[in-house]
């Protein structure tokens, strides 16, 4: 079931006509759907349905306060890393005693933030996070609930940038010096260990590399349990891919499946940290052809979206298809889609089959995650737009900013 979908040659988000918004909101525009974030979020927390777990929604993903409202309301936990997402979170209505702090570089002053708020766990990635953690807390009067985020080494078959399970990722701890550091936080007063953690890529398709990172952690928590190291939770992290045109990810179900079965009868209780499972295909990115023109034999959409509104393109040469809201009838020409900033690489698809005019309306499919997250304000171009749907109703969730907005506290000298 999609919820963006044609009806009578308009695409619909959920009972709301996109055109109708693109002329109400102006272009370009976040859009994302509430019925299709409600339902991924269900389709992961049906998935372990049965065994104790807990989804933390991965917050880099999209961060919008509506957005984590929508899941706060069905009683998600959110992964964060950083102070910012947690005050966001918090901000949002989420319950800060299912959040799990994740990220390489914590500072004291977020652990701090992090601590007074009663965050469910600390994600460590290092030895020498450990040690600054267990100060922070000792310093309050407090014991940090903390979980050792270990690097499996196990190629995810995703993207370099995106891969972060291998030992040349600067993510997490290696196997070997796992055990050391978990001894050394069971010496120390100001944590509490909880759980062993991995997260080993994004935008994984296929089920077997997950195993491999599992059969890796079961094997260190039994080693753990032999020393006398009781764990009680095991996060997964998140990653499972999406469909952006012709991928075949697991449905959450078989993902789920295939881990409990791995699992077999430890009481371990999951966590999962899903972040574009949830959010890509709930969102499109809505932008007006402003020009076609042509170089050479090389034919060009100039849209009014660009690099800075949607990296995923430029950055990793990422596919997400484009179709029109009001498809033309008519012989379609190959488009590089690009956006007027002034890099080479600001492209949003190339060589696009499209039947289009300049005036014409785009929308850019699977934008929901890493999209309006990764924005910048490059050439002085103000951030769009974000809107949700909900049903019959459409909802402004944040304002496109203003001109004004761009040089914000800066100050020109005396
Ligand atoms: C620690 C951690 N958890 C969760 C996620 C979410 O990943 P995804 O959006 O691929 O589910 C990420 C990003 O890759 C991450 O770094
Ligand atoms: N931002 C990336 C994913 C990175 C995941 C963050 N750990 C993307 O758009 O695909």
């Amino acid at each position: 079931m999609d919820f963006f979908q044609y009806r009578q040659n308009q695409l619909f988000a959920e009972e709301c006509q996109v055109e109708a918004l693109a002329q109400k909101y102006g272009t370009p525009f976040y859009l994302y759907s509430r019925a299709t974030i409600e339902r991924h979020w269900h389709a992961f927390n049906n998935a372990v349905e049965g065994h104790p777990h807990l989804i933390c929604y991965a917050v880099k993903a999209n961060s919008n306060l509506a957005v984590l409202n929508v899941m706060a309301k069905l009683g998600s936990g959110f992964d964060i890393v950083s102070g910012g997402e947690l005050a966001r979170v918090i901000a949002a209505g989420g319950d800060p005693s299912k959040v799990v702090f994740s990220g390489v570089g914590k500072t004291r002053d977020e652990m701090k933030q992090a601590l007074e708020a009663g965050i469910y766990c600390f994600n460590l990635e290092s030895g020498a996070e450990l040690e600054r953690l267990n100060e922070v807390a000792l310093s309050m009067g407090k014991v940090a609930p903390v979980s050792i985020r270990v690097n499996p080494d196990v190629d995810a078959g995703t993207h370099p940038y995106i891969s972060t399970g291998l030992s040349e990722n600067k993510f997490g701890i290696t196997m070997e010096q796992a055990l050391e550091v978990f001894q050394r936080a069971q010496q120390l007063d100001g944590v509490a260990i909880k759980g062993v953690d991995c997260h080993i890529g994004s935008q994984l398709t296929e089920i077997p590399p997950f195993l491999d990172a599992l059969d890796r952690l079961l094997t260190l928590i039994d080693e753990l349990e032999g020393l006398g190291i009781r764990i009680h939770h095991l996060d997964v992290g998140g990653g499972l891919g999406v469909n952006y045109g012709d991928e075949n990810p697991p449905h959450p179900d078989q993902y789920a499946r295939a881990l409990l079965d791995k699992l077999g009868d430890r009481k371990l209780t999951l966590i999962f940290e899903p972040g574009r499972a949830i959010m890509a295909n709930a969102g499109i990115l809505v932008t007006q052809v402003e020009f076609l023109k042509q170089n050479g034999d090389k034919h060009f959409a100039v849209v009014d979206a660009a690099m800075n509104d949607l990296l995923r393109p430029s950055l990793y040469s990422a596919w997400q298809n484009i179709i029109p809201l009001r498809p033309r009838k008519g012989e379609p020409t190959h488009y590089d889609v690009v956006g007027p900033i002034c890099e080479t690489g600001d492209f949003i698809g190339k060589d696009r089959a499209l039947c289009i005019e300049a005036g014409d309306k785009l929308a850019v499919r699977s934008a929901g995650a890493y999209g309006f997250a990764m924005a910048s304000n490059y050439n002085s171009r103000p951030k769009v737009a974000e809107v949700m749907v909900d049903g019959e109703k459409d909802h402004l969730v944040r304002a496109r900013e203003t001109i004004e907005q761009l040089w914000q506290g800066e100050q020109v000298l005396p």
